[in-house]
């Protein structure tokens, strides 16, 4: 049987579009829900196991994203919005009243600082660039699912085109490791 991996990819995944400049992340709150506008396209959209990013519910997966957080901006209800856990690289403000996690800045000094992730299944609008990889899968376990699910899990997510790793894609923990290296001077900066 197929696993709800999660509701954005389980029916093949979103078309982007050219003309996508941005929109507004929206939470789930049916009154005063908390609005986010986003400018420009998203980038390294992933599904990411892990425990910390806001899944919705019966989803293995989140769907997130990065922006510059130059570029992200809360138009309203931000009254509404507490970060998860203030000691997290990722800021994660969410929505009090539904959960929903509406943006993450990285304010720490590290290779991510100066991007927002975000949920683009949250965007009132469609034509935001798909997810490419899976990130953090084997993290689900920690979740509470069953391991002998796993090979499962990595055959669908391979075969929806999202190549599946246990910690983000190589190009982006090259990134970091390079960002690393330089601080170190084990590279020239
Ligand atoms: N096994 C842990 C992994 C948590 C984790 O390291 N998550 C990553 C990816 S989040 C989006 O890609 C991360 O960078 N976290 C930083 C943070 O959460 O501040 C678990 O599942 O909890
Ligand atoms: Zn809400
Ligand atoms: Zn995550």
């Amino acid at each position: 049987m197929a696993e709800k991996l999660h509701p954005k990819i389980d029916n093949g995944l979103p078309k982007e579009s050219a003309s996508f400049t941005g929109g507004t992340l929206v939470c789930a709150c049916t009154s005063n829900p908390v609005k986010v506008k986003v400018k420009g396209q998203i980038a390294h959209n992933h599904a990411c196991g892990c425990t910390k990013c806001w899944k919705p519910e019966g989803a293995l997966f989140s769907v997130v994203a990065v922006a510059a957080t130059g570029d992200v901006t809360v138009a309203e209800n931000g009254d509404k919005l507490k970060v998860v856990d203030p000691s997290a690289l990722i800021q994660r403000h969410a929505c009090t009243g539904c959960g929903v996690h509406m943006y993450g800045p990285v304010e720490r000094d590290h290779a991510f600082k100066g991007l927002s992730f975000i949920h683009p299944e949250r965007f009132e609008e469609d034509g935001w660039s798909p997810p490419g990889f899976a990130a953090f899968v084997s993290s689900i376990i920690e979740s509470g699912v069953d391991p002998s699910r796993m090979d499962g899990i990595r055959a669908q997510l391979k075969s929806i085109g999202l190549e599946p790793y246990d910690c983000l894609s190589p190009g982006l923990m090259d990134y970091i490791a390079t960002w690393t290296a330089k601080k170190s001077g084990a590279l020239p900066a």
